[in-house]
């Protein structure tokens, strides 16, 4: 029964890796069912074999009493923003003075969800938080292990932490509040709401019914990834098992950068997430520490914020 138990729980993380995280599932929801299905009655019949990660453990068996506080290890910080092509030019002249290397730019789309922190330790996940004030958040591990997008286990025994957006996709919105508004409830204003107001319950099962999902696009311990630049950053956390946006670019002046945020507003309606901005990032991390910090933001990315 081990070994079976085993060959489900990697096969069913792969088949949930390949629909939630790269969106190209590989077998029929049907057959996920039939596999998940003989999962939970193996490990019925022997509880002393149930994992972590197993995906029959997504959802928490207990409803909080609370939720905890946690104490980030490093403060999740905000960005600076910019509402036109003066406050970009702007930005661009403030930071080439300082730094002698050449500027590359990555533009990440800004998607309208909920910063979290995600904690891994040997490729397991452990800890999921709130940002809360930047330095004190919520821990919300339970619901968001019931986030799909979310592994359980990376493909590699890596321990550090990565921050993401939680959202609602559009499409997922929309149903939700057609199902609360048939039930005489009050609906949600926008899918950030609904997201923020799944993350919050302190049933799990209510988190686990929203069809959340995330992008990832931070990560502390750059050492042991061996990576130079943001852009590799973003495909090592892919290579890992972790979701990242493909819409992001790279470019090597502040017009072209300019240019995308409008290539973006007029494909913005066409994406199934909502999105606020564009952010903007020095892409070299040896060019971003030389940049700096102010004492809330990065001095090397900008948000650049689309009209309401
Ligand atoms: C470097 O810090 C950040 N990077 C970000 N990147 C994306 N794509 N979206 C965000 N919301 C974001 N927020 C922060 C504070």
């Amino acid at each position: 029964a081990q070994e079976r138990i085993e060959t489900l729980k990697t096969l069913l993380n792969r088949y949930s890796y390949e629909y939630y995280v790269l969106d190209k599932p590989s077998i029929s929801d049907k057959e996920y069912d039939q596999q998940y299905h003989e999962l939970e009655k193996l490990e019925k019949a022997h509880p002393e074999l149930i994992t972590n990660d197993s995906p029959t453990q997504r959802i928490g068996g207990t409803i909080l009493p609370g939720f905890t506080k946690v104490q980030h290890d490093s403060p999740m910080l905000s960005l600076g923003n910019a509402f036109n092509q003066e406050d970009l030019l702007q930005f661009h002249q403030r930071i080439s003075k300082l730094t002698g290397q050449p500027l590359q730019y990555i533009c990440e789309l800004k998607i309208d969800g909920l910063a979290v922190s995600l904690k891994y330790e040997n490729g397991l996940f452990t800890q999921g938080a709130t940002r809360g004030d930047g330095n004190t958040g919520e821990d919300i591990t339970q619901n968001l292990r019931t986030v799909k997008a979310i592994p359980l286990r990376l493909n590699e025994p890596l321990t550090f932490e990565v921050r993401g957006e939680c959202y609602m996709p559009k499409a997922s919105f929309v149903q939700l509040n057609a199902d609360r508004d048939e039930k005489g409830l009050e609906i949600f204003a926008n899918p950030r709401n609904a997201a923020a107001g799944s993350l919050r319950q302190l049933d799990s099962s209510i988190a686990a019914s929203r069809n959340l999902s995330i992008y990832l696009y931070s990560a502390t311990n750059f050492e042991q990834l061996a990576v130079e630049t943001q852009d590799a950053l973003l495909n090592r956390l892919a290579q890992v098992g972790l979701r990242t946006n493909p819409e992001r670019r790279l470019f090597d002046s502040i017009e072209e950068v300019w240019a995308f945020t409008e290539e973006i507003a007029a494909k913005r309606k066409d994406l199934p997430y909502e999105i606020d901005g564009i952010v903007i990032k020095v892409n070299a991390f040896a060019a971003q520490e030389e940049i700096g910090y102010t004492v809330k933001a990065p001095r090397w990315a900008i948000a650049y914020k689309f009209k309401a």
